[in-house]
Order: C-alpha cells, then sequence, then structure tokens
C-alpha cells in the first residue's frame, strides 16, 4: 500500500518531526509512505472572508496539484466522518483489497481545506469537535495509520 499525507506548511518543531520519523519508520514494514509538503499562504491575522477563501483555494491547489487520478483520496476535517479505530483500521484494509493500494490523506492549512479539495475527497476523517493544529493533526494522524496496521495484524500494541 502507498499512503501519502498532503500537509499545508513546513513542520517546524523538531518533536512533531521526531514523532513522525518515528512512526514512519514504524510504518516501513507495512507500506510505504511519503509526507508531501505544500507551501501554505501568508495569512495576517485579520482577513476578510473572501480574503480567507482565497488563501485556502490557493493552497488548495498546490494541494490538488500532488494529487493524483488514481489516488483515493481522505481529507482531515472537523465536521467529517468520525469513526473508532477498529473501523479505520477495516476500511484501510478494505481499500487495499477492492483496488486503492494509493491513498492519499490532506490535512488543511490553518484555515482548513478548500471547496475544491473536499470534492475531490472521496471520504472524509474527523477526528472529533476539537480544532487540532495542523503539525499536531499529522502526527496523530501517522499513529493512527499505525494502529490500524496493528489492528489488522492484531497486535497487542491495540487494547
Ligand atoms: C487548524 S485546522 C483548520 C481549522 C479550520 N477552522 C477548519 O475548520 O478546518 C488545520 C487542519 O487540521 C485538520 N484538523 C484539525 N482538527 C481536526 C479534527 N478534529 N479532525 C480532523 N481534522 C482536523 C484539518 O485538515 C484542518 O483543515
Amino acid at each position: 500500500m502507498n499512503i501519502k499525507v498532503i500537509g499545508v506548511g513546513k513542520l517546524k518543531e523538531k518533536y512533531f518531526k521526531d514523532g513522525i520519523a518515528e512512526y514512519r519508520k514504524r510504518l516501513d514494514k507495512f507500506a510505504k509512505v511519503q509526507i508531501v509538503e505544500v507551501a501554505d499562504e501568508k495569512a495576517p491575522e485579520s482577513l476578510s472572508e473572501a480574503e480567507m477563501a482565497h488563501v485556502k483555494e490557493v493552497e488548495g491547489e498546490r494541494i490538488l496539484a500532488k494529487i493524483k487520478d488514481k489516488e483515493w483520496v481522505i481529507a482531515l476535517a472537523i465536521e467529517g466522518k468520525q469513526r473508532a479505530s477498529e473501523v479505520f483500521a477495516k476500511e484501510l484494509e478494505d481499500l487495499g483489497t477492492y483496488g486503492h493500494s494509493d491513498i492519499t490523506f490532506v490535512i488543511g492549512g490553518s484555515l482548513g481545506l478548500s471547496p475544491a479539495v473536499m470534492k475531490r475527497a472521496d471520504d472524509t476523517l474527523s477526528f472529533g469537535k476539537l480544532t487540532m493544529p495542523h503539525q499536531l493533526m499529522r502526527l496523530v494522524l501517522m499513529e493512527q495509520i499505525y494502529r490500524a496496521f496493528m489492528i489488522q495484524i492484531g497486535s497487542p500494541y491495540h487494547k
């Protein structure tokens, strides 16, 4: 399985980088994982609705440029679909079984994902109503992908 995680902006903090590197290493046995960073659009503190939409649109175009037609896209969104880790694990397994071996997760920037990216998404994934910083979201997602593979093999990692 090929897993791509597209995020907006560069990871700055070492502790995020280290955490992601750890899960990437652990995932090596199960999937080829690629992390793709697209540039964030500078967004001053106070923006009008139209300016915010523009920022999301520009970032969205950068995200879409990194996605190939064959990829199954899962957009991370607060208002997206919540599921238990076990369900997520089964869905990932089923995707692989039924011909979707290129899975791409997309994480928005500080203002979220554009309508165009949401339209391209084949599915959504929500980690609940709490808003998480996009950098932390990347780490949490990596852990959940790793957990999904641990569930699939029946490892005691998942209790
Ligand atoms: C700081 S959040 C953006 C907040 C923005 N107001 C919104 O509603 O999307 C940055 C990105 O992290 C991801 N994210 C943050 N919290 C999330 C959650 N609870 N579930 C799923 N994705 C989340 C989403 O991809 C979001 O676009």
